[in-house]
């Protein structure tokens, strides 16, 4: 499967093409607006999300409900392009006759200036307007449907926040249904109560301080079998294509799958998990502090990843710029910002790792069909709990 995103924050519209989704999946359209809806959230986000009400539109391959089997077009337009439909216009504008909500101070830890250089923009709106995560949109509908492909296979996902600036939750051991539950009622995607509300005030805090702040999420999946993706070729581990998914994510600075960095300070006895057999399930392991992968290939425990978030580049108390004009040092450029996105970043990161599971799995089994598939799976299983 493989599938691009087009369209800019303010622009009319987000849009997704999937090619390779397998025909006859149902595909809920309600259930990718419940995704949508779910990108929206958390504390910390600045005013544009009371603007959006995200909501998809498929305009092809899925027919009924179903998915035929050819390429998929996904739009979620923006609300806000009322606003912008002058500045961001595809048509030519008379010099002077359109304000251009022109951009020449870069932000530091944007994309403005590089883009701009590589682009040769004058204007860095028009890097801003397609670096910016308003793109994060299309991708959540992306791996909407793909939680939609893996949900048939017994494969599923939750997404939680471990950390906000210096507030780290304390690990809770629950399963990945309560998961799923707890972290949707809370504001932060966090399931530790008590640093839930210091989270909170961090980002109060930060806000009332023209500040911005970062985090980590973690995605688990579970419900994988055993050998999606290969030791055989390097862009085919997989291991190292969820690291450049979770990578891909606008501010995601860091991955780990596992124990990942805490590896590096313990011994070979205390890292790796022990195998295990039983006559019902087949082969297993004690632990799981692989997250689920070895030698690029899954071992059929909970796939387990994690990313880093930077702090979000917009500051209201702007760090120093330079101005592309003049070269004067200036204040950088102030966009409306969210100043922590990091409890709406675990759910994109969710979306990113459901594709890349669900793209294994069709590379894994053949999936011009969900029938071909759904068969192809299941003989699988049986193989590998005796094997
Ligand atoms: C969900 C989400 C929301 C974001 N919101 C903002 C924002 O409001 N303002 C901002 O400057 N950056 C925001 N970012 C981060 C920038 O898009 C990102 O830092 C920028 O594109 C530069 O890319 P890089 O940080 O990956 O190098 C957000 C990122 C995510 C994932
Ligand atoms: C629009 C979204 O996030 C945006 C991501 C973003 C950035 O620079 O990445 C900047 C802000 O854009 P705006 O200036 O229009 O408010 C965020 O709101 C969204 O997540 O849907």
């Amino acid at each position: 499967m493989r599938y691009l995103t087009a369209g800019e924050s303010h622009g009319p519209q987000l849009t997704a093409i999937i090619e390779g989704v397998p025909s006859n999946l149902p595909i809920s359209i309600e259930e990718i607006n419940e995704q949508l809806a779910r990108r929206q959230k958390g504390h910390g986000r600045g005013r544009r999300m009371q603007i959006e009400k995200d909501q998809v539109k498929i305009l092809s391959g899925v027919r009924h409900g179903y998915t035929t089997g050819a390429p998929i077009t996904l739009v979620v337009e923006n609300n806000d392009w009322t606003h912008w439909q002058g500045i961001m216009s595809a048509e030519p504008v008379e010099e002077g006759t359109e304000e251009k909500r022109r951009v020449s101070r870069p932000r530091p830890g944007h994309a403005d200036l590089n883009g701009a250089i590589k682009y040769h923009q004058r204007d860095m709106r028009n890097i801003l307007e397609r670096s910016s995560a308003r793109e994060t949109t299309v991708r959540v509908a992306v791996g909407a449907v793909a939680r939609q492909l893996l949900a048939p296979f017994g494969i599923r996902i939750g997404g939680q926040v471990l950390q906000i600036n210096e507030i780290v939750a304390k690990r809770q051991e629950v399963s990945l249904d309560e998961l799923i539950a707890r972290t949707e009622e809370s504001p932060v995607r966090c399931l530790d109560k008590e640093a839930e509300p210091l989270m909170m005030a961090a980002i109060d805090k930060a806000k009332e301080d023209g500040d911005s702040l970062g985090g980590t999420v973690e995605v688990i999946v579970e419900g994988v079998p055993i050998g999606l993706g290969s030791h055989v070729q390097w862009d085919r581990k997989l291991d190292g294509r969820l690291a450049q998914a979770i990578m891909s994510i606008q501010a995601f600075k860091g991955v780990e799958i596992g124990i990942g960095f805490e590896a590096s300070g313990l011994k070979g006895s205390q890292v790796h998990d022990e195998i295990i057999w039983n006559e019902e399930t087949g082969y297993s392991r004690k632990t799981n502090r692989a997250g689920g992968l070895e030698g690029g290939m899954t071992t059929g425990m909970p796939v387990v990843v994690r990313g880093v978030m930077k702090p979000i580049p917009t500051l209201y108390k702007p760090l120093m710029s330079v101005d592309i004009d003049s070269r004067e040092p200036f204040s950088a450029s102030i966009e409306r910002s969210d100043s922590c996105a990091v409890p709406a970043a675990s759910v994109v990161a969710e979306a990113v790792v459901a594709w890349e599971i669900a793209s294994a799995m069709c590379e894994k089994f053949p999936s011009d069909s969900l029938d071909d598939m759904a068969e192809n799976v299941r003989q699988y299983r049986a193989y590998t709990e005796k094997f």
